[in-house]
């Protein structure tokens, strides 16, 4: 059986990236659109209606109204959007988070593409939110770094090229800095949290990559977890997945490299036993498991292909 893919927004960062994975993947035909229909509402209504799966890679608002115009049934979509990762009637298209998730995801019409940062966020955190090693009501904060193609084309744009609006030179910057990010109710609604974790994002010279780091103090916790015992909790929750891996906090650093051009995502405790701290450390790529590598891995669960065809481990 041939299923027929329609990427809404296929010349940006993101859709081109889901596009060349699909390329020539045998019983998946893409729908495209030229160049000169891709914004044509009529062209894109057609191609969002005729397609089995919709993969929307658009800014949110252009995602909502694209969501609006699908009438029929059996069209199933996968927004790599912000627009619907916390709506109700969605699935969350992270299939190691819960079990039972990818079951969910494999079942669902409408699958909603985790943000990048609340990736590594919930990776690390809500294994020991379940297991109670870490209180609902713990105060998290979270800082990151990510590549400049986290901005999308603007921002490879104010990066990249000199002549554009915008243009900086920096090394590293951060931003987010009215803790009002779009990723902050994603990630306390899928972490299970009491309050809104604080987030502290960076962009920094480099294409794509991203670190996550979520600072714990283990001393002020109830039941004081031992460092071993943060990292058996990610070890068991992940130990089935072929994409997320735990590896030993033995290193004296991590790179924002690490997993990019993959679709790893590798989690590491490191630790300070006497002084009762932790520091938590994701490592993923942007376009990788944080948004391309995830599209392709929903779209193959939701359409029964082998789960880790097209992705890079
Ligand atoms: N970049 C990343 O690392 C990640 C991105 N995402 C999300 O994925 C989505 C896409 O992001 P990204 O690829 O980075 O963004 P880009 O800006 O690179 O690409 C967006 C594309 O959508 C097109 N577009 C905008 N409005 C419309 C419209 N009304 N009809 C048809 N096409 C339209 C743009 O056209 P034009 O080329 O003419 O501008 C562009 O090609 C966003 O919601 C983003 O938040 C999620 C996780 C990570
Ligand atoms: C570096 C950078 O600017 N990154 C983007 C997030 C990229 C991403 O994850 O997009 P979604 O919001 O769709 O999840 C930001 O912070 O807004």
């Amino acid at each position: 059986m041939t299923i027929r893919v329609f990427i809404d927004g296929a010349v940006g960062t993101t859709g081109l990236e889901i596009r060349e994975r699909l390329d020539g993947r045998e019983g998946i035909e893409q729908l495209i659109l030229a160049e000169a229909d891709r914004k044509d509402p009529k062209k894109r209504e057609d191609a969002l209606n005729s397609a089995d799966f919709v993969i929307l890679c658009l800014p949110d608002e252009a995602a909502r109204e694209a969501v609006a115009m699908i009438r029929a049934d059996k069209v199933r979509v996968i927004d790599a959007s912000t627009a619907h990762r916390v709506a109700p009637d969605w699935v969350y298209g992270f299939a190691e988070l819960e079990p039972g998730q990818m079951t969910a995801i494999a079942e669902a019409s409408r699958v909603s593409n985790p943000g990048c940062y609340p990736t590594g966020f919930l990776a690390l955190v809500r294994p020991l939110v379940r297991a109670g090693l870490v209180p609902l009501d713990h105060s998290f904060a979270v800082n990151a770094v990510s590549g400049y193609s986290g901005g999308g084309k603007s921002m490879i744009a104010e990066f990249e090229d000199e002549t554009s609006e915008g243009f900086t030179a920096t090394a590293f910057r951060n931003y987010g800095l009215s803790l009002d990010h779009k990723h902050v109710p994603e990630m306390q609604k899928h972490a299970r949290i009491e309050y809104p974790p604080i987030f502290q994002p960076a962009v920094v010279r480099t294409y794509r990559g991203m670190v996550v780091e979520v600072p714990l103090p283990l001393h002020a916790f109830t039941r004081r977890p031992s460092i071993e015992a943060i990292e058996n909790a990610l070890r068991d929750a992940y130990k089935e997945s072929a994409l997320v891996r735990v590896l030993p906090g033995d290193v004296s650093t991590v790179s924002i490299e690490e997993d990019a051009g993959t679709d790893r995502l590798s989690l590491r405790v490191f630790g300070n036993a006497e002084r009762g701290q932790a520091r938590l450390v994701a490592t993923l790529d942007n376009l990788g498991k944080g948004a391309a590598g995830a599209a392709v891995q929903n779209l193959n669960i939701m359409a029964g292909l082998d789960p880790a065809a097209g992705l890079v481990l």
